[in-house]
């Protein structure tokens, strides 16, 4: 069995309308490909909640601030389609650029407060990239529900905000990361990592669960984080980005985790930018 494609919007609302008369519950899954087992729990989570689950893979130019970045981005179209079949994902959408922004296109959706910090101050204009295509994809497969990585948490809070703002009727459901055996967060990126550098990544999830124990047995911020920062560059990496003490909720900073929290981080391995994040319960 082989995942039906389709690359045109006209193609999709097709099937979509076949799907709706037959009064199917629809889940999308949006994704860039090079799909791992991160990918593939989100595909899964979406068969169990669903009746019919739509895959979207698009490398979308608008999120990428590093043109070298999206040169070196995986593109491995057969291989994700040939993992999706087994699964029963039910469509793969993949649009190309001039379908999904034609000639002329000038709309972008920017989702203030939520996109700023963190990851929104060291990739300019990514959030923006990421809520205009998505607010796309969910308006082009009129999907009831979207499943989304925790990996990516503050992604995960744009979209939901975007969502309600501009009155989309659909669910975004969040997802746990997916780690390898040694704690590392399964990404696309990982690929790039030399073996030299494959062995020193799981230091940044490891130094963010010691911290997030001691954080959430009532260590105060500030200290923690210093000597996490510490920890993670006397694993091998060359520069932490940001490593912040958020609110779960709405993504705030705390100065201790008196709340359900979220210690979120983005450092540098060689020239890999890694991104984990952690919940942090108060005891
Ligand atoms: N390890 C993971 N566990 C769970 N979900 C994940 C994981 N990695 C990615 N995802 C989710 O898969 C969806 C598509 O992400 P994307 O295609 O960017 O993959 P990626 O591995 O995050 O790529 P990259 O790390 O290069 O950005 C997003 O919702 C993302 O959060
Ligand atoms: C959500 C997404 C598919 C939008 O391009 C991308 O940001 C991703 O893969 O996480
Ligand atoms: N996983 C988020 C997509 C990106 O890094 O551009």
């Amino acid at each position: 069995m082989s995942v039906p494609i389709v690359r045109t919007v006209a193609a999709l609302h097709e099937t979509v309308k076949e799907w709706r008369r037959a009064g199917a519950r629809l889940a999308v899954v949006p994704t860039m490909g090079a799909l791992h087992e991160g990918h593939l729990s989100l595909v899964r989570a979406a068969l169990d909640q669903a009746d019919r689950v739509i895959v979207t893979l698009f490398v979308n130019p608008k999120q990428f601030n590093s043109p070298a970045d999206l040169a070196a981005y995986p593109r491995t179209e057969d291989a994700d389609a040939e993992k999706l079949a087994p699964l029963g994902a039910h469509l793969l959408y993949v649009p190309d650029g001039a379908e999904m922004y034609p000639d002329g296109f000038s709309t972008t959706v920017s989702v203030a407060g939520v996109s700023e910090g963190l990851c929104g101050a060291f990739r300019p204009g990514h959030f923006d990239g990421v809520a205009t295509v998505v607010a796309k994809l969910f308006l082009q497969t009129g999907a009831d529900l979207a499943f989304f990585g925790e990996k990516d948490f503050q992604q995960l809070h744009v979209v939901r905000r975007m969502a309600r703002d501009l009155d989309i009727p659909i669910a975004v459901v969040g997802r746990p990361t997916v780690r390898e055996t040694d704690g590392l967060a399964l990404s696309s990126r990982n690929v790039r990592l030399s073996p030299a550098e494959r062995q020193a990544a799981p230091g940044l999830a490891a130094a963010l669960f010691g911290a997030a124990g001691r954080l959430a047995a009532g260590e105060p911020a500030e200290p923690t984080l210093a000597g996490t920062r510490e920890t993670i560059l006397g694993a091998g990496f060359r520069e932490v980005e940001y490593l912040e003490l958020r609110s779960a909720e709405d993504l705030k900073p705390l100065q201790a985790a008196d709340r359900p929290a979220r210690l979120l981080v983005a450092a540098w391995l060689g020239q890999t930018r890694l991104i984990d994040n952690v919940e942090v319960l108060p005891k």
